[in-house]
């Protein structure tokens, strides 16, 4: 589902006498459908780097990329926008709140975007938020005030809403107290169930172990960067 061949970063230092620093050479690998992979490796290894380009955020300079039938090196802009639309999931650390928009609204948007009804998204929203322990009076507003954990749980459930083949997941636990920590495991290992490919950095080693089949440690692709 996920596929890598020989992938490349290099980042120009415009501002720094366009100094050249190589963050990841020849990065290979494949995650199935079905299968949790952990990106692991010290701090400053490349793996939040390897996550944006996996995302289509960073362009490799090299290689192929593929998720499901696209090759990211090569594709147009609207077709990364059709697979973050309706394959390719991304549960960042942060909520990037859009103002005004309630959270129960937050949470449908993904399923409305791939035409689900807005009464069966809406249905969906509430059972996700009802799981992730977001008390109902806080469903009309905004997420901008809410805690940190809070957030959190909102971009969780969003994330998890449409059952996108691959997915992303940034520290999916960081922050959390033990029984939501527990939910998001639980809806990790259901995605996994359902076959979706999944990609994840978690710092909780106990997550880790627990929803991970295997481990990739970045700093074999890096030239001595990190730590
Ligand atoms: N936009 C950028 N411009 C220049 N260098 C960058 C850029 N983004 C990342 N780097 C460098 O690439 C290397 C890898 O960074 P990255 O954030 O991917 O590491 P990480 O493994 O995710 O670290 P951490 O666990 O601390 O989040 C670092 O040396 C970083 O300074």
């Amino acid at each position: 589902m996920i596929e890598l061949r020989k992938v490349s970063k290099t980042f120009t230092l415009h501002n720094q006498g366009s100094a050249v620093i190589d963050v990841l050479t020849d990065v290979s690998l494949s995650v199935a459908p079905g299968e949790c992979v952990a990106l692991t490796g010290a701090s400053g290894a490349g793996k939040s780097t390897l996550m944006r380009m996996i995302y289509g955020n960073y362009l490799s300079q090299a290689g192929e990329l593929w998720i499901g039938d696209l090759d990211l090196t090569k594709a147009e802009p609207r077709e990364i926008i059709a697979l973050r639309r309706d394959v390719l999931g991304y549960v960042s650390q942060f909520l990037r709140v859009v103002p005004r928009v309630s959270t129960l609204d937050v949470v449908a948007e993904p399923l409305r975007a791939v035409g689900v009804s807005g009464a069966d998204a809406g249905a969906r929203a509430q059972e996700l938020l009802h799981t992730l322990n977001i008390p109902e009076r806080l469903w009309p507003l905004s997420p901008t005030t809410f805690s940190g954990g809070e957030q959190q749980r909102v971009n969780i459930a969003r994330g998890f809403a449409h059952p996108y083949p691959a997915i992303l997941l940034d520290e999916p636990t960081a922050s959390l107290d033990a029984a939501n920590r527990e939910v998001v495991l639980g809806l990790i290992e259901a995605a996994k169930a359902r076959g979706a490919a999944i990609i994840g950095i978690f710092h909780d080693e106990a997550a880790r172990n627990r929803v991970c089949d295997r481990e990739i440690d970045v700093s074999r692709f890096t030239t001595g960067l990190a730590a």
